[in-house]
C-alpha cells in the first residue's frame, strides 16, 4: 500500500508533479500520459530515487521491483551471475536465490539465456530480464517503466498474463501503448496538466461511448474531434472522429479513442 499526499516535484522552476494525492492497494495500476508528462518522474518520486519539493509519500518497508525506462543489464555478466548479483543486493537468502532466479527467468521466457551473457541478449530480451528482475523476491510494490517497449507482440500478450498472476502486491505500470494495458489494469491513472486523475477501465471507455464514427473527410464538422484518418480500399480519406451529433452507427470505441479524447480533446 502506498499513500501519497500532496507531492509536489519541480526541476528547477518548472512544476512537473502539483500536489498530488494518490492511495494504491495491492492492485494493478497503468500510469498513462504523452511525452514528457512526468510518469517517470513520479515513479522515481516514488521509488525514493528522487528528491521531492513538498508532500509526503508513505508505504510499508517491504521490497520495491523497479523496471527503470533505461534499463541495462551488466553486459559482461552472465545472466543467472547478474540475477545472483541482484538477489544479494535485494538481501534474498542465499538457499533460496537459485529457485527465485529460475522462477522469474522461467517466467518472461528466457530460462534458456541463463548462461549466456547479457551482451548477446537481444533488446527485447534485455527488457523482459528487466521485469523479470524487477520481481525477484516478490515485491510489495512493483514499478515498471515502459515494460513492453521493444518487445513483439507474443511477448507483449505474455506479459498480462505474468502481471494477473501477481496478486499480493502493488504493481505500477507506465506505458503510452494503450493497448498493453486492456484488461490488465484495475486502475487507470492519467496525468494531465501535473495532476493525476484515476479511472476504472469501463469508465474510461465510457467518455467516449456512442460517441466514436468513422464518415469521408469531406463531411468532418467544426465541433468534431478528430482522432485519426486513413485512405480506405478506395483511396477515400476516413475520419475517425468523437461527435455529440448523430452520424449514423457508432464505432466501437476503444482504450486509445478515450485516450487521445482525454488528452487532446477535453480542454
Ligand atoms: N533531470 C531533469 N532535469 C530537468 N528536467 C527534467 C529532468 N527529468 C525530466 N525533466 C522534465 O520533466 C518533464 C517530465 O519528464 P518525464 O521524463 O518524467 O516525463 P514522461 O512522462 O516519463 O515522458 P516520456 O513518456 O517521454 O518518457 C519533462 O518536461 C522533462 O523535460
Amino acid at each position: 500500500m502506498i499513500k501519497v499526499d500532496g507531492l509536489l516535484k519541480k526541476y528547477g522552476r518548472k512544476t512537473v508533479i502539483d500536489h498530488i494525492d494518490l492511495h494504491l492497494e495491492n492492485k494493478t495500476y497503468a500510469l498513462l500520459g504523452p511525452n514528457g508528462a512526468g510518469k517517470t518522474t513520479l515513479l522515481r518520486c516514488i521509488c525514493g530515487l528522487i528528491p521531492i519539493n513538498g508532500g509526503t509519500i508513505k508505504g510499508d518497508n517491504g521490497l520495491i521491483g523497479y523496471l527503470p525506462q533505461h534499463f541495462g543489464a551488466f553486459k559482461e555478466m552472465i545472466v543467472y551471475d547478474f540475477l545472483d548479483y541482484l538477489c544479494f543486493l535485494k538481501k534474498i537468502d542465499k538457499k533460496e536465490r537459485e529457485d527465485e532466479i529460475n522462477r522469474v527467468l522461467e517466467s518472461v521466457h528466457l530460462l534458456d539465456k541463463s548462461s549466456d551473457r547479457c551482451s548477446t541478449l537481444s533488446g527485447g530480451m534485455i527488457r523482459r530480464l528487466g521485469i523479470a528482475q524487477s520481481m525477484l523476491g516478490n515485491p510489495d510494490l512493483i514499478i515498471l517503466d515502459e515494460p513492453t517497449t521493444g518487445l513483439d507482440i507474443e511477448e507483449r500478450m505474455h506479459f498480462k498474463t505474468i502481471m494477473s498472476h501477481s496478486m499480493n502486491n502493488t504493481r505500477i505500470i507506465s506505458t503510452h501503448i494503450v493497448e498493453d494495458i486492456e484488461g490488465l489494469a484495475d486502475e487507470i491513472l492519467l496525468l494531465k496538466d501535473h495532476k493525476i486523475e484515476v479511472f476504472n477501465e469501463d469508465d474510461f471507455l465510457k467518455l467516449t461511448h456512442n460517441r466514436v464514427y468513422e464518415v469521408p473527410t469531406s463531411q468532418v464538422k467544426e465541433n468534431d474531434f478528430i482522432i485519426s484518418e486513413y485512405f480506405n480500399q478506395n483511396k477515400q480519406s476516413i475520419s475517425r472522429i468523437i461527435s455529440d451529433e448523430d452520424r449514423g452507427e457508432p464505432c466501437e470505441e476503444t482504450l486509445s479513442d478515450s485516450y487521445i479524447y482525454y488528452f487532446k480533446g477535453i480542454k
